[in-house]
């Protein structure tokens, strides 16, 4: 669905490179998560999309047409830094940006009437903003981004300000959007709901893109042969034998039974026979690391 082909941007005449030789590609409703550390050159890549700033060098492509002003009714922007007016109710609010999208004022009330039915928000219509919570004000500053159904949905950091139900039910709310057809790209830095929610990432550091792939590809290009056991009926000799060969860490028992994490030199057969010598296998799983390890890993290396 966007496509974004050797993008570079610079800012002060060109001495700070915030990106360069950016390429990702975004497939049509799927959930695309943007990571990478503070500075990496995420927002400079979303405000480039948005037709905020332009790039230096290098195309971006929505459905197959290069990126143009007519795309900006079809995008959905909730950035970091909200920008609602304090002093306007929460319904003139979203008329005023519904319209703003090109909605006529029928189609932004219907629309708002049906989120707030989605997100239990009825009674807020006539409120000011300034009377509204942070986490509340997030809920509008979220419908007034879908409001408009936009095909291309970028949030950035949409969970920042919610307690745990609330966030589920926007998470909630954009995982049903994606089933429906919206693309939807997540700048975040919980990588919590990457997993949960990203079906692919990319990962950019010091403004270059450093891996990207589905999320499950990703992880198992991390893994580093590392196994979670539960052995019961340990034969204390053998297990000697097998610390003596593997490398072994994190050991607890409870309940008769023994975990561990070994890290695997040999093939997983010489290593299956090994365990089962030593004692009866209960439980035996290759450690997958968690996004959070893929992460810290792909910066600091
Ligand atoms: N308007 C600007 N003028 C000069 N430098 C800028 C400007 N905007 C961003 N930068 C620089 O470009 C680099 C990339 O910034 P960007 O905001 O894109 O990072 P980010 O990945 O979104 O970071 P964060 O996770 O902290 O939001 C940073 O070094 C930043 O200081």
């Amino acid at each position: 669905m966007l496509k974004a082909e050797n993008i570079k941007k610079t800012y002060n005449a060109g001495k700070k490179i915030a990106l360069q030789d950016f390429s990702i590609e975004v497939p049509t409703a799927s959930v695309y998560g943007l990571l990478g550390p503070n500075g990496a050159g995420k927002t400079s890549f979303i405000r480039i999309i948005n037709q905020i700033t332009q790039a230096d060098e290098g195309k971006v492509w929505i459905d197959g047409q290069e990126l143009n002003p007519e795309h900006i009714r079809n995008i959905g922007y909730m950035p970091e830094e909200r920008g609602l007016y304090k002093n306007m109710t929460v319904g003139d609010q979203l008329l005023y940006f519904g319209e703003l999208k090109g909605m006529s004022r029928q189609e932004a009330l219907s629309q708002a009437k049906f989120w707030f039915e989605q997100l239990n928000i009825d009674q807020w219509w006539k409120k000011k903003l300034s009377e509204l919570s942070k986490g509340m004000a997030q809920k509008i500053q979220f419908v007034v981004t879908v409001l408009h159904r936009p095909k291309l949905l970028i949030l950035d950091e949409p969970f920042s300000g919610f307690d745990p139900v609330n966030a589920n039910l926007i998470k909630d709310q954009i995982i049903r959007l994606k089933n429906e057809g919206t693309t939807i790209i997540l700048s975040t830095h919980r990588m919590e709901s990457v997993e949960e929610m990203c079906d692919f990432v990319a990962l950019i550091n010091n403004s270059k893109k450093v891996l990207d792939g589905k999320v499950f590809d990703v992880r198992e290009q991390f893994k580093q042969n590392v196994f979670s056991v539960v052995l019961s009926d340990v034969n204390s000799e053998n297990l000697e034998e097998l610390t003596r060969k593997y490398q072994i860490e994190n050991i607890g028992t409870a309940n008769g039974l023994f975990n561990f994490e070994l890290k695997n030199t040999e093939n997983q057969n010489i290593l299956l026979q090994d365990l089962l010598k030593t004692g009866t296998i209960r439980t035996f799983n290759e450690k997958i690391p968690s996004m959070n390890e893929v992460f810290i890993n792909a910066v600091q290396s």
